[in-house]
């Protein structure tokens, strides 16, 4: 990433490296098939995008829906497996078309598959990063989905959107540009009469009274909720993006004042944070003692086995879990590096005496602060 931000959208032409989501409901035609001719216009202005030097990773939803067709199924599926079916075989037809449409103008693609654990295992982001970027140092343009066909309901992201935040910060854009079917951010669904356009977004608090719905197109996810997660996880880290329908590629890549403009705010964080912080289904909570709840809120204490009153929920070492308070408010999100079944005995027990009794092992953590995010509200 160049060492500031994007300051405004008119540098958007200029950026050299950005990452362009688009999804289902962009790519799909009113039966909820995909739309060949959607995707190849997009194609065309990636392409030109690649010819004027700017490298392009591209996160693309429509795996399920262009599944739906090839299997005689009616809709997009909403049990799980039969998802993940459509997936595994609209996959293969998504990237095809992408190929085919690329390689017109003389470019290759190379598809990347991930899933929500590739953005937290250290080893995984590291090995994802390492891809990414030299796919795009060979002229590649990446074509990146979540990897439906294993992932679970425990741990997916479901939505693309904040899978195309997260690589952003993977691969250090300089712009995440998010395309969907409306064509900009409202401050009221759409739908309703008299919702206006926000063209610029500088700072989150701008975003309190704007009515946002989780409801999609009816073959997306998430609608505009998971899109300002996004949003927040992008900016938040530096990385500015623009909003905007995917009919309007070209002007947005362009510099031009469609869509909503939403300015970097924060510097760069780790991307496993970041991904605890905003994109982490957690699979526990542990109960703290008020202490422990004032040293972890002071941002550089790790929690200790002496700091937890109560386990709630199952889990194993490495997963993702809430810290709570005594009155139920979660105060940060951590991954724990014990299991549920064994950190009972453990509670409210001091390092020195775990460690006398049960050997080295047991004197760690329970949530190291290197793995531990405090929890700020965002409109997920
Ligand atoms: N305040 C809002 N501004 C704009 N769109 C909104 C708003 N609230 C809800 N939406 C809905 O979000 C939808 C986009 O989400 P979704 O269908 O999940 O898109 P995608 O498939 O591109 O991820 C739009 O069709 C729109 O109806
Ligand atoms: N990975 C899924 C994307 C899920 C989805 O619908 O995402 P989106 O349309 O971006 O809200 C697919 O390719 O069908």
């Amino acid at each position: 990433m160049s060492a500031a931000a994007l300051s405004d959208r008119a540098l958007l032409p200029r950026a050299p490296r950005i990452v362009v989501k688009v999804g289902s409901s962009s790519l799909t035609g009113e039966d909820g098939r995909l739309d060949t001719a959607a995707l190849g216009a997009l194609v065309d202005v990636l392409a030109a995008r690649r010819a004027a030097g700017g490298q392009v990773v591209l996160v693309s939803s429509g795996a399920i829906a262009a599944g739906i067709g090839p299997l005689g199924l009616g809709a997009r599926p909403r049990d799980l497996a039969t998802a993940q079916a459509a997936a595994s075989v609209g996959q293969g037809l998504l990237v095809a078309h992408y190929t085919e449409a690329f390689a017109a103008h003389g470019l290759r693609v190379g598809q990347v598959l991930l899933t929500a654990e590739d953005t937290i295992r250290r080893v995984h982001y590291r090995n994802a990063r390492r891809a990414l970027t030299r796919l795009l140092d060979l002229g590649v343009v990446p074509i990146v989905n979540e990897n439906d066909t294993v992932a679970t309901d425990e741990i997916r992201f479901g939505d693309n959107d904040r899978l195309a935040a997260l690589v952003s910060h993977l691969v250090h854009a300089d712009a995440m540009v998010l395309l969907t079917d409306v064509d900009a951010l409202y401050d009221a669904p759409p739908s309703r009469a008299g919702a206006h356009r926000i063209a610029s977004v500088t700072d989150p608090g701008e975003l309190e009274g704007v009515e946002v719905t989780a409801r999609g197109s009816g073959v997306g996810t998430g609608g505009m909720v998971t899109k300002l997660a996004a949003v927040a996880i992008a900016t938040g880290s530096g990385i500015p993006v623009v909003l905007t329908s995917a009919t309007l590629a070209a002007q947005a890549l362009a510099g031009q004042e469609v869509g909503t403009w939403f300015a970097a705010t924060g510097r760069k964080r780790s991307t496993r944070l970041l991904w605890l912080a905003y994109a982490a289904h957690t699979n526990g909570r542990l109960v703290l003692d008020d202490g422990a709840v004032v040293a972890v809120r002071g941002g550089r204490a790790s929690l200790l086995p002496a700091g937890v009153t109560a386990v709630e929920g199952d889990f194993v070492a490495g997963d993702p879990v809430e810290l709570v308070s005594t009155a139920g408010l979660v105060v940060a999100r951590g991954i724990v590096s014990f299991d549920s079944a064994e950190l009972p005995a453990l509670l409210g027990r001091s390092t020195s005496s775990l460690r006398a009794e049960h050997g080295p092992g047991y004197d760690r953590e329970v949530v190291h602060r290197d793995d531990l995010v405090l929890v700020r509200r965002t409109h997920q």
